[in-house]
């Protein structure tokens, strides 16, 4: 994939070098406000092509994919425009500042067939893989609490973005981003938060949040501008608990680690290798690589972080309400043989990361939407074309569900548009419907639905391991 870049700030500077080591990758074309920097990165860089303007670099032949290192208040216009040429997108975090842009970019990108991803390295650091793992995950025991803290003392650069409102500055969007992102992974979507913070220069410079989840998961969190470097973060249940000190990126010359902590206070320390970056890229730029639950981890990101914004405006705690991706993941095309897949219709990272175990363990494809997919499975082919920039779609419409999972706690529910036709769209898949003991109607709404199987939430986690042999 050939990569086109917007801005030639901080973030670029330490990305280009992962982008041109990354196998299959890149850079073509460096693009700046100032048509003199651009040249001159491109020289330092080793980059074929320095462009004076955004616009121009969307209009070459020679790139694929964009990387846009701006503002967060540019994110949005770029990754549109990008997405209306043509071009992957790769876009720094926060993905936007609102969820209303967020979601507009998710649109767009769907509509016009491209991948996209926010450049939150973390996710993709294999450690990430292990602590949120099932094995990991059996060691807690049931989830109660979560804490993250991610702080900078004053990193900043004359004029800097982060201290400009109208940029999209703040600590909220930038550091927030990571700090409210892994309670999301870990516990998926928040019911409601509150926040405050302490303001300077316009924005928020230090704000410290509280989220609670279903099931009576809390989570507390802080991050900002004038507290020495953290990036830590405790996941805790009721037998165990999980440690890391430098989940945002591993410390300088360090390998990446945390650390499992059972009730007696005995630590296992665990350690990985890695680079974040190119793991993020590898798994961008390969076609054949699921994106969703990244998007929607994005998205739900996005979404908390305007409740926040707002619970700072207004003082009181806020309901986290979200809403659903406009252009769903499943479309009703079969170019190739369909793959059986288990479908967890969820918007809960966390447990799909277990659920997508057991099922890949299994010979399964795994997929995750927060709503209901649409199109049936062994239609006709079209006459698309089967160009490289279709394989993604054409893998993604090539599923064929044989089980259907129902997170019952997902706001909204999905019970009502359950009815035969919906479920006849999938002739091969079995439905079952979980959700908390405590939630006797839903369960109950979800038989009389004609669900085959109906389970508590500790049912499910017993039989889930070997559910799908
Ligand atoms: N994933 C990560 O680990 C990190 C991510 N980030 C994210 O990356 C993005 C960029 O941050 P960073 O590289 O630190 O920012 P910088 O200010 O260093 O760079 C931003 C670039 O955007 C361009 N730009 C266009 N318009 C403006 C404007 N009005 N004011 C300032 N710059 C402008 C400039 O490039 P030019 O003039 O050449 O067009 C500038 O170099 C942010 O969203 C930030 O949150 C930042 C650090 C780490
Ligand atoms: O994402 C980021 C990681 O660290 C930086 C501090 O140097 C942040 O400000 C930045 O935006």
């Amino acid at each position: 994939m050939r990569f086109g870049i917007l801005g030639t700030g901080r973030i670029t500077r330490r990305l280009v070098a992962d982008l041109q080591s990354t196998a299959g990758v890149q850079v073509t074309a460096i693009a700046s406000r100032d048509v003199d920097r651009a040249d001159w990165y491109a020289q330092q860089y080793g980059i074929a092509t320095g462009v004076e303007g955004y616009q121009a670099l969307l209009g070459r032949d020679d790139v694929d994919a964009v990387y846009i290192a701006l503002p967060p208040s540019m994110h949005c216009q770029w990754a549109v425009a990008a997405a209306e040429h043509g071009k992957h997108v790769l876009c720094e975090k926060p993905l936007a500042i609102s969820a209303e842009e967020a979601h507009r970019v998710d649109a767009v990108c769907q509509e016009k067939q491209v991948r996209w991803l926010d450049a939150t390295g973390w996710l993709h650091h294999p450690r990430t893989a292990n602590f949120s793992g099932l094995e990991q995950r059996g060691k807690l025991g049931t989830l109660k609490h979560l804490s993250s803290a991610v702080s900078f003392y004053e990193p900043f650069q004359s004029g800097d973005h982060r201290l400009d409102a109208s940029l999209g500055g703040g600590c909220v969007l930038d550091l927030g981003w990571y700090a409210v992102g892994l309670p999301i992974w870990f516990a998926g979507r928040p019911l409601s938060v509150y926040a405050t913070a302490v303001m300077r220069h316009g924005v928020p410079y230090r704000m410290t949040a509280m989220m609670w989840f279903p099931d009576d998961v809390t989570a507390t969190i802080n991050c900002g501008y004038d507290v020495t470097t953290r990036k830590w973060f405790e996941v805790a249940g009721d037998s165990g608990s999980i440690v890391c000190d430098d989940f945002t990126r591993p410390w300088p010359e360090r390998e990446a680690r945390f650390w499992s902590h059972d009730r007696t206070g005995a630590a296992e320390s665990h350690s990985f290798e890695g680079n974040q970056e190119q793991a993020m890229l590898l798994r961008f730029t390969k076609p054949e690589s699921d994106l969703a639950i990244y998007q929607q981890q994005t998205l739900d990101t996005q979404q908390t972080l305007e409740a926040i914004t707002q619970s700072l405006q207004n003082g009181q705690r806020c309901d986290v309400v979200f809403r659903e991706r406009e252009t769903p993941a499943f479309s009703s095309v079969s170019l190739v043989p369909a793959k059986p897949t288990v479908w967890f219709l969820s918007g809960d990272l966390m447990f799909g990361s277990r659920i997508r175990a057991a099922a890949e363990a299994a010979g399964l494809e795994f997929r995750m939407s927060s709503g209901l997919p649409t199109g049936t499975v062994g239609s006709e082919a079209s006459d698309e074309p089967k160009d490289a920039e279709n394989q993604t779609s054409a893998e993604n419409r090539s599923l064929d569900p044989v089980w259907m999972i129902l997170d019952l706690s997902t706001r909204g529910g999905m019970l009502p548009t359950l009815d035969a036709d919906s479920r006849n769209r999938f002739p091969h898949a079995t439905w079952l419907a979980y959700g908390p003991h405590v939630q006797v109607s839903k369960l109950k709404a979800a038989r009389e639905a004609g669900i085959e199987l109906v389970l508590t939430r500790s049912q499910f986690d017993m039989r889930l391991p070997t559910l799908f042999k």
